[in-house]
């Protein structure tokens, strides 16, 4: 049985204060057991929400890394940084930093490795853009992605990680897969992981849906047998909002 994970992505959003008040007002869903709760903030807010998050029963991510120790690399952050204070979780590939910051399947790998060398959970992204979808090229891309970004991993260390399938052309667009279609897309992710990692990999790892997931459409998604969470940017921002995602991952 795969624990449901729910992580926000705040993406650029959210100074240090509204960061706080996020964190005051999620405590109100600090008895919700069964399903994992995850915040992904800005490195600003972080250091912060790392005490204010006690008591809140929410775990903390950041959305990126850089893959070395240390070193000579202007305006980056590394994974031990991040460990120092209290992050548990790192976003890595997200399509915007594939698309606007020159992310590769390449560095992709290098942060996925380096994540988990540091005890950090990555959540790591693929997904089809519309063009690919449209010329059918929607499960050879994640096959791709998923293969090339877990290069050099052992069969243990891939049943930690969590895997975000967020088709490009959902995200923030209101326009969100069906629930039957991610299944289906994140069945063949799940089926790439048992074929280079073993059936039990296959199956303890979690894959999550993204792209404009809502209170409102979350049930639908964690009712498909291998969809077993949710990353969420838009609808993760209020802390009502957060927690209804929360309520709405547990099946009944
Ligand atoms: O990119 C996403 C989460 O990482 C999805 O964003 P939205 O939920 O705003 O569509």
């Amino acid at each position: 049985m795969r624990t449901p994970i729910i992580a926000g992505n705040w993406k650029m959003f959210k100074t240090i204060a509204e960061a706080k008040k996020f964190a005051e007002e999620a405590k109100a869903g600090s008895d919700i057991a069964g399903v994992q709760k995850v915040i992904c903030a800005p490195y600003t807010a972080l250091s912060a929400l790392s005490e204010a998050l006690q008591g809140s029963g929410l775990a903390l991510g950041a959305q990126n890394m850089h893959f070395e120790e240390q070193g000579a690399f202007t305006g980056e952050i590394s994974p031990s940084m991040l460990k120092e204070i209290g992050v548990e979780y790192v976003i890595i590939g997200h399509s915007e930093r594939r698309q606007y910051f020159n992310e590769t399947d390449e560095t992709v790998n290098k942060k996925v490795l380096a994540a988990l060398k540091h005890g950090l959970v990555p959540i790591l992204c693929v997904g089809e853009s519309l063009e690919q979808r449209e010329a059918g090229e929607t499960a050879k891309v994640v096959r791709t992605q998923t293969e090339a970004a877990l290069a050099g991993l052992e069969a243990e260390q891939v049943a930690d990680v969590v895997i975000a399938y967020e088709p490009i052309w959902a995200i923030g667009t209101g326009k969100s897969s069906s629930a039957q279609e991610a299944n289906e897309t994140i069945a063949v992710i799940r089926q790439v992981i048992a074929e280079r990692f073993g059936q039990d990999a296959g199956a303890r790892v979690r894959i999550q849906y993204g792209g404009s997931v809502k209170p409102e459409n979350i049930a639908s998604y964690l009712s498909q047998p291998d969809i077993d969470g949710a990353l969420v940017g838009g609808a993760s921002l209020d802390a009502a909002s957060y927690l209804q995602l929360v309520k709405g991952s547990l099946q009944e």
